[in-house]
């Protein structure tokens, strides 16, 4: 079942085009690895599906993904996006993930608090609940993040860089978690961790200002090509490897 499709989307920034022309179709059991350059566009895909920027073009949800209302799109965003001097505790945080469904319901119910706390121990957080967010570390924060994209019982889960700033041991549960989620709601997740990824998603959507989605997730010499930009290989194989932080073509 098709869960989103994006028609002809295009989105500038101060008539500056960032995407152009972007079709694409998200399903219900997609697991999709989005990469790209640096200041390449991922972000902005990401936005855009969540209508969460100005775009020409269509983005169509399907019932399953907005009825009424209410929109069932989980989204961890890049930590940088995150206000850490907001004084809420880990388990506000989490809570405020149902916060679309409650302008129109009200305030949060037992049930509510009860999710939140089988979330924060599914994610191993449940002995920092009461901290402030301005006090976690990095995976911590991410941790945080991700039940708050998982409260609402979404069908479409977004992750923008959830790796960033996190050890080893909490990328592997990451990726094992979102595996597990992956049997119930679709997945689509950006990363700059090409090794790593392709061996967890389905398929890769290659953005560099215009959008290719692959059916499989094998990265190709193609797409390699595509980025234009100095590449680390870090093994062999399926040709993986990793974008170097430093990058002369960067637009930002
Ligand atoms: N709100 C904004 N206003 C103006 N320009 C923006 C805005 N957001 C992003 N940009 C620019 O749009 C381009 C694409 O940014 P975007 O964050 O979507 O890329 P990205 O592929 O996610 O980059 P990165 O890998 O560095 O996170 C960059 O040149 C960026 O500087």
């Amino acid at each position: 079942m098709k869960l989103v499709s994006l028609h002809h989307v295009s989105v500038s920034y101060d008539k500056v085009p960032v995407l152009t022309d972007v079709d694409l179709d998200i399903w219900n059991d997609d697991f999709i690895g989005v990469i790209g350059p640096n200041g390449g566009g991922k972000t902005t895909l990401v936005k855009a599906i969540l209508k969460a920027v100005p775009y020409s073009g269509e983005v169509i949800y399907a019932p399953e993904i907005e009825n009424r209302g209410c929109r069932r799109i989980g989204y961890l965003p890049q930590i940088s996006e995150i206000d850490k001097s907001f004084p809420i505790s880990v388990r506000e945080v989490v809570l405020s993930g149902l916060q679309a469904r409650k302008r129109l319901l009200g305030r949060y119910t037992a049930e509510d608090r009860q999710k939140a706390d089988e979330l924060l121990h599914t994610c191993r957080i449940e002995e920092i609940a009461r901290k402030p967010i301005g006090t976690l570390s990095g995976g911590q924060i991410q941790r945080t993040l991700l039940c708050r994209a998982l409260i609402s019982d979404p069908k479409l889960l977004i992750l923008d860089e959830p790796t960033n700033f996190v050890d080893n041991q909490f990328e592997k549960e990451l990726y094992l978690q979102l595996k597990h989620f992956n049997e119930k709601m679709a997945i689509v997740m950006v990363s700059h961790d090409l090794g790593t990824i392709s061996s967890y998603v389905r398929s890769i959507v290659c953005v560099n200002r215009r959008v290719h989605r692959h059916d499989s997730n094998i990265i190709t010499a193609e797409q390699l090509h595509n980025y234009n930009c100095p590449i680390q290989i870090v093994s062999h194989g399926d040709v993986p490897h990793t974008v170097l932080a430093k990058h002369p073509n960067a637009r930002s």
